[in-house]
């Protein structure tokens, strides 16, 4: 049985002030994290002072970071600065980055191998454009993604690893996939990761979807055989929005 893992995807949102809000208007109320692990993924300025009052239940993500250890790359955030800080989690892949910062299949791949080296579990984001899938290339793009992001990881690592499957089509744009086309990609997604790692891997690992979730529809995709989870972006920047999400059970 897989436990459930939400996530709040804060993207480039909210004030330090408003960070605090959130947290200590969550963090005693979201679900136990003996049925459901309840993450938020927030901007790197405010990511110490949310672990330290991350509470018994939630857990703390970052959106992005290096693949170096350390070195003369301005700008940048490393792995073990943020492992440092007590940070869980780390988002890798998101199709705003892939397209915006140019960010490359081997690029995520070096970065899931830090992420375990750190310590941190990494959600991986994979997902086709509108035309991709009118094209009938859904499967094809969400197969190469996967496979290279998993590329060289032990079946130990690999079973810890978090998927989400994020169809660009419908970030932000409130048009949700169907259920049943979440639950059919995501399917597909696990068979890639059986043929790759074999069934013990493929029936642990966790894949999300992600793309216009909200309180509404959660419940439906959680209904489905294959999701295990949601990315949540809009929906996850309001606190009672977010309590609905990860008590949805
Ligand atoms: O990381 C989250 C996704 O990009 C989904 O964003 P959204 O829930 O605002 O559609």
């Amino acid at each position: 049985m897989r436990k459930p893992i939400i996530a709040g995807n804060w993207k480039m949102n909210k004030t330090r002030d408003e960070s605090l809000q959130f947290i200590y208007a969550v963090k005693d109320r979201v679900a136990s994290a003996d049925t459901v692990e309840s993450v938020i993924c927030a901007p790197f300025p405010y990511l110490r002072c949310l672990v330290k009052r991350q509470g018994a239940s939630l857990r703390i993500g970052a959106q992005n970071m290096h693949f170096e250890s350390e070195g003369a790359y301005t700008g940048e955030i490393a792995p073990q600065m943020l492992s440092s800080i007590g940070v869980s989690y780390v988002v890798l892949g998101h199709s705003e980055r892939r397209e915006m910062f140019n960010e490359t299949d081997e690029a995520i791949n070096k970065k899931v191998h830090v992420s375990f080296s750190n310590g941190l579990i990494p959600i991986i984001c994979v997902g086709e454009s509108l035309e991709d899938r009118e094209a009938g290339q859904t499967n094809q793009i969400v197969e190469a993604q996967t496979v290279k992001a998993l590329e060289g990881l032990t079946k130990e690592q690999a079973k810890q690893v978090v998927i989400a499957y994020e169809p660009i089509w419908a970030i932000g744009t409130g048009r949700t996939a169907t259920a049943e086309q979440a639950n059919e990609t995501i399917g597909y997604i696990r068979s890639v990761i059986e043929r790759l790692f074999g069934s013990e891997v493929s029936e642990a690992v966790r894949i999300q979807y992600g793309g216009s979730v909200n309180p509404n529809n959660i419940k439906e995709l959680m209904a489905q055989e294959h999701i295990d989870g949601a990315l949540v972006g809009g929906a996850s920047l309001d606190p009672q929005s977010f309590l609905a999400l990860v008590n949805y059970q």
